[in-house]
């Protein structure tokens, strides 16, 4: 069984380890504080390493899964511990294969580029991958099977990774933002808010799924909402007036710009 190691076990970590299944994946995590990973490894029923050397020494796989400014630290403590039968997986925005190959201080390491997002913890996160050449097929396959285990990848381009990490890693913030606002509009007419946010939720995943099934576009299926003079034109007049794709557009594009200029 290949052994998992995860460095840093906070949120993503967590996330995806949760969606992991134990009986495929040997999973061992190391983090900071090690009364705290000891408690967490019991708590995700994973083993806790005393330290990062001895993660990388009993794993095949290295997730790094710290913060970007806070993973050059960590993987420079791991330089020596290396070699090319273990392959590094970064989930870190911002930092490209060939920032991680120059971090990790070796010309020939298999280093492979992952951007999940929080979705992973049910199990659900699209998720983008790329690998450098040292990668072998049997290794990128595992690593594709690891994060298909908590939902879809999509094998894209590295220059497309900053558009990626805006529309799928950090989009489900904005999707929260969109349909926290709805709700609170469900408020301001005299819904309570739980109802509200379920009654949101519900209509926002079913518009997804009818997305993904019909295989329409997004304005064939807001015409076909909009009775003419009737009221959802009303409403689609004002979010227009108001600028919504060009907000959007600007919130994904500010996005994408911090990502670029994150390291
Ligand atoms: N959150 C998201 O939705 C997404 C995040 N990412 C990427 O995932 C990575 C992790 O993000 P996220 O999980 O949100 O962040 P978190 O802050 O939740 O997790 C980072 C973890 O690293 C720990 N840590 C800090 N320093 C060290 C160290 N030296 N050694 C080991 N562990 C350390 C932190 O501990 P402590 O808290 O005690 O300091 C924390 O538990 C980032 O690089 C981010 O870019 C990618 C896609 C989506
Ligand atoms: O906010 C961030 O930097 C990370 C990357 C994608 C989602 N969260």
């Amino acid at each position: 069984m290949q052994t998992i190691g995860f460095i840093g076990v906070g949120k993503m970590a967590t996330a995806i380890i949760s969606g992991l299944d134990k009986n495929k994946f040997e999973i061992i995590i190391s983090g900071h504080n090690l009364p705290k990973t000891k408690k967490q490894a019991e708590e995700l029923d994973v083993k806790a390493a005393e330290n990062h050397e001895e993660l990388v020494q009993q794993s095949d796989f290295i997730v790094l899964s710290v913060k970007p400014q806070v993973l050059p630290s960590v993987l420079s403590q791991l330089i020596n511990h290396l070699s090319k039968d273990k392959t590094l997986i970064s989930i870190a925005a911002g930092l490209t294969l060939s920032d991680l190959k120059h971090l990790a201080d070796s010309e020939n390491q298999p280093i492979i580029r992952v951007m999940p997002n929080i979705n992973a913890q049910i199990g659900q996160s699209t998720s983008a991958i790329v690998k450098n050449e040292f990668v072998d097929d049997s290794a990128y396959e595992i690593a594709q099977r690891i994060f298909n285990a908590v939902g879809s990848v999509h094998e894209i381009a590295e220059k497309d990774f900053s558009t990626f990490a805006a529309i799928a890693g950090s989009s489900p913030a904005f999707i929260y933002m969109f349909i926290d606002a709805m709700a609170r509009a469900g408020v301001l007419h005299g819904l309570p808010k739980d109802q509200a946010t379920a009654i949101v939720s519900e209509t926002v995943k079913a518009s997804a799924e009818m997305l993904l099934q019909s295989g329409e576009n997004p304005w064939s299926l807001v015409d076909k909402v909009s009775s003419p003079g009737g009221t959802t034109v009303a409403g689609v007049v004002s979010l227009e007036q108001n600028h919504f794709g060009g907000t959007v557009i600007d919130a994904i594009s500010a996005t994408i710009e911090r990502e670029k200029h994150l390291k």
